[in-house]
């Protein structure tokens, strides 16, 4: 019966087909047999160019979302950085799995931290955020735009076009990579990505087969997190130009959150944090102090988050 396969969208990258086979491989082991399908999406077709030059948030999302919608598949798998946070009518989250160690890493041959970086260096990033965050730390360091997948990037870096990278501890351990992912910054100097680290399930809210399927995927700890962190998202409303970084960690008993918003050019920074104990029911909780943190940090932030 076609009806009884679960088809699993995904982009094509080695990042996204290896979080999709996680995830494959746990839905077979509950008895549901399942067929992977390769969206292409934007943001793999977009390489000569930041995404936020494209114009738009949702980039390596919105194929698989129209995917969905369409009834070609029947979930798809996301990185949460990646998934903007209004979905379309009638879609929603139904796991979010087990959150990956959150961080961002350098990766250099000349260097483990951000302040032993050589003057001047080149460092290779499309993303906003890492671009004002490096210049925030070291106005002497120029990002220079580099796009493509991680096996890319890392291999523009071996060849010695740039001086470092960085990217997320997350996906280099996901594709076997963890012996480059060593340094990593910590999050009391540099936040990562909001959801960095964790993987999602968006699927369609009516289809009681597939949230069945998945549901017993989901983390609790790290749903508060993203809820936490996709309030204060939400509240912020930022543009893709805008740099926004956060993360929430929830212990099963207390919920601490920093977040903060930097102007591009890394010359200033506006961050904001809080700490409030809740229960693992606590969903609604987390989501107003999410929603509050950003609120509070939004006029303050205004020239920003308009740009
Ligand atoms: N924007 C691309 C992207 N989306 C998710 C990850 C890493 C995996 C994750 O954060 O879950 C990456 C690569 C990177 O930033 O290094």
């Amino acid at each position: 019966m076609a009806e009884s396969i679960l088809r699993i969208g995904t982009r094509a990258s080695r990042l996204a087909r290896a979080q999709t086979q996680m995830v494959a491989d746990m839905i077979a082991a509950f008895g549901v047999v399942t067929e992977i399908v390769l969206i292409k999406t934007t943001g793999d077709k977009i390489l000569d160019r930041p995404l936020a030059d494209a114009g738009g948030k949702g980039l390596f999302v919105k194929e698989l979302e129209e995917a969905l919608l369409d009834h070609r598949i029947d979930i798809a798998v996301h990185s949460m950085k990646d998934v903007p946070v209004q979905m379309p009518e009638g879609l929603g989250l139904g796991a979010i799995l087990p959150r990956e160690e959150p961080q961002d890493v350098l990766i250099s041959p000349h260097a483990a931290r951000i302040q032993d970086l050589p003057e001047g260096a080149k460092l290779g990033t499309s993303s906003v955020r890492r671009s004002a965050q490096v210049r925030r730390a070291r106005p002497d360091v120029s990002p220079v735009m580099l796009r493509g997948n991680v096996d890319t990037r890392l291999s523009k870096l071996d060849s010695g076009e740039m001086d470092a990278i960085i990217l997320a501890r997350a996906g280099l351990k996901r594709l076997g990579l963890g012996a480059r992912a060593v340094n990593a910054l910590p999050t009391e100097e540099w936040l990562p990505s909001l959801a960095q680290g964790a993987v999602g399930i968006e699927l369609r809210l009516s289809d009681s087969f597939a949230t069945q399927a998945v549901a017993r995927l989901n983390d609790e700890k790290t749903e508060i997190e993203l809820i936490c962190e996709r309030a204060f998202q939400a509240a912020l409303d930022g543009s893709c130009r805008t740099p926004i970084a956060g993360l929430a960690r929830y212990d099963g008993k207390t919920l601490s959150f920093r977040g903060e918003v930097l102007a591009p050019d890394g010359s200033d920074a506006i961050a904001t944090q809080f700490s409030i104990d809740i229960d693992i029911y606590g969903k609604s909780e987390a989501a107003r102090a999410g929603r509050e943190a950003g609120e509070a940090l939004k006029p303050k932030a205004a020239n920003w988050l308009a740009l």
